[in-house]
C-alpha cells in the first residue's frame, strides 16, 4: 500500500466540504477522482497534498509530505519573472537541504522532463508569456521533477489541445510503468479517465459515492443520479465512452 486515508474530513469557512473520505493506492496504481462540479475533488488533492487542513488518517511513507507526495494544482499561480527552466527547478526544491543550491543533477533532472514534455524551445522564455496548454506542461514538469512517489493531478489535461492531452497522459502512465509512481488523478473526462485509471473513485457532494473498477463505476443508473442527468454508458473497441442518454421515444430524428 503506497498511500491510506480514512475518514478525511475538510472545513471550508466553517462548513464541512468533505465529509470522510476514504482511499487506498497501491503502488503503481492509477486512482481517477471522478465527480461534478463541486464534489470535493481538488479539496480532496489538496487535503492528501497537505496544503489543506483536515482531520483524519493519512498513512504515507517516511519522511516530510512533499518528498512523499506532488501536487499538480488545477489554477497554479505563475510566478512573474521566472523561467520555465526556473520553475520547473521549483520542483527540485523539497530535495535541497538548508542552503543547498540546486545541483547538476536537478539541473539535469529539468533539462530531462522539459524534453519529455516538449518543452526544450519554452525553457528560457518566461512561466507567465506561454499558453495556457504549454503553461499546464510546465506545470506537469515541476511535478514531475520533484521526483515523488505519488503524483496528484488535478485536471491536467483541462487546457490541453487533443494531442497534447493524449502525450501528458501517456507520459504519465510510462513514468507509472518504468518509476513505479502512483498517481490519483481529478479529471472530468470519464472515458479519459477509465482508460487511465485502474480504479475509479466517484465523489458527489464530499463523499464517496462508488469506488472499483471503471467498468463497476461507470454504471448508467449511478452517473445519471450523480450528474443529474440521463447518461448512457456506450463499450467502443473496449473503451468506455459516456454521453448524453439519447431516448428513442422523442421521434426527433424520424421522418
Ligand atoms: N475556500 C472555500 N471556502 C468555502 N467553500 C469552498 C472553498 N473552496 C471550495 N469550496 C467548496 O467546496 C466544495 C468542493 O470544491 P472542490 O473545488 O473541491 O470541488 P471539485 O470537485 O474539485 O469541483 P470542480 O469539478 O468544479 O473543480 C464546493 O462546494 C466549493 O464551493
Amino acid at each position: 500500500m503506497r498511500l491510506r486515508a480514512a475518514g478525511l474530513r475538510v472545513r471550508l469557512r466553517r462548513t464541512e466540504v468533505l465529509h470522510g473520505i476514504d482511499l487506498e493506492l497501491d503502488a503503481g496504481e492509477w486512482l481517477g477522482v471522478i465527480g461534478p462540479n463541486g464534489a470535493g475533488k481538488s479539496t480532496l488533492l489538496k487535503a492528501l497534498a497537505g496544503v489543506l487542513r483536515h482531520t483524519g488518517t493519512l498513512e504515507i511513507g517516511a519522511g516530510p509530505r512533499a518528498t512523499q507526495i506532488a501536487l499538480m494544482p488545477q489554477a497554479p499561480l505563475l510566478p512573474d519573472g521566472m523561467s520555465v527552466v526556473e520553475y520547473v527547478l521549483l520542483g527540485r526544491t523539497v530535495h535541497l537541504g538548508w542552503l543547498r543550491g540546486e545541483t547538476r543533477r536537478d539541473r539535469r533532472i529539468a533539462a530531462d522532463v522539459i524534453g519529455r514534455l516538449g518543452l526544450d524551445e519554452f525553457a528560457d522564455r518566461p512561466v507567465t508569456s506561454l499558453s495556457g496548454g504549454e503553461a499546464q506542461r510546465a506545470v506537469v514538469a515541476r511535478a514531475l521533477a520533484q521526483q515523488t512517489r505519488v503524483l496528484l493531478l488535478d485536471e491536467p489535461t483541462s487546457a490541453l489541445d487533443l494531442g497534447h492531452q493524449a502525450e501528458v497522459l501517456s507520459l504519465v502512465d510510462e513514468l507509472r510503468r518504468q518509476d513505479g509512481i502512483s498517481v490519483i488523478a481529478a479529471m472530468h473526462d470519464l472515458g479519459s479517465a477509465a482508460r487511465h485509471a485502474d480504479r475509479l473513485q466517484l465523489l458527489a457532494a464530499g463523499s464517496t459515492e462508488a469506488v472499483g473498477a471503471p467498468s463497476q463505476v461507470l454504471d448508467p443508473a449511478v452517473l445519471s443520479r450523480v450528474y443529474r442527468t440521463p447518461l448512457d454508458v456506450h463499450r467502443l473497441d473496449d473503451e468506455l465512452v459516456v454521453l448524453p442518454h439519447r431516448s428513442t421515444t422523442t421521434g426527433r430524428n424520424t421522418p
